[in-house]
């Protein structure tokens, strides 16, 4: 279990790597300002027992919410139930249900980034319905910054946001 939570976190970084470049930032941004420093991040493991039932819509196997990190990597065993709203702001909810991918993650992006990119990137907002069926999952932040201020970058990317 350790090892895998060094795994996921190191992923995690790389991705974030990604993301900076995708921010025509330098791809160790979010390292130099101290992001990972120290490194921080909580591994979760789920179970959703089994036997409610998903006729009773107010009842969730976990209710809407979007993840408070920069981001989080999700693993299922691939029974369904995730849900994501593409629009939070758009009122009723729309909810889509996520397909699972053998043996890829499921990537959400947490408040801490829609925070820092003054949402460019909008933390995802999800929700799990219970299906009836026996459910597991790990959950992983990357990273929770605690001892940075969070705010938006000033940063070519987000001139027109
Ligand atoms: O179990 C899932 O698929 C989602 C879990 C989740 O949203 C969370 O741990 O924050
Ligand atoms: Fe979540």
């Amino acid at each position: 279990m350790e090892d895998y939570y060094k795994q996921v976190l190191s992923a995690g970084e790389r991705l974030i790597s990604l993301i900076a470049l995708a921010l025509d930032l330098e791809e160790n941004f979010f390292h130099d300002v101290g992001a990972f420093n120290p490194p921080n991040g909580f591994l979760r493991l789920l179970h959703y027992p089994g036997e409610l039932s998903s006729s009773n819509e107010e009842i969730y196997g976990a209710s809407a919410h979007s993840d408070y990190g920069m981001i989080t990597l999700l693993a299922t065993d691939g029974v369904g139930g995730l849900q994501v709203c593409k629009e939070k702001l758009k009122k009723p909810h729309v909810w889509e249900d996520v397909q699972h991918i053998s043996g890829a993650f499921i990537v959400n992006i947490g408040d801490m980034m829609e925070r820092w990119t003054n949402c460019l990137f909008r933390s995802t907002l999800h929700r799990v319905m219970p299906r009836g069926q026996e459910r597991y999952s790990v959950t992983s932040c990357s990273c929770l910054t605690i001892h940075l201020l969070i705010k938006p970058l000033v940063i070519k990317a987000l001139r027109s946001n």
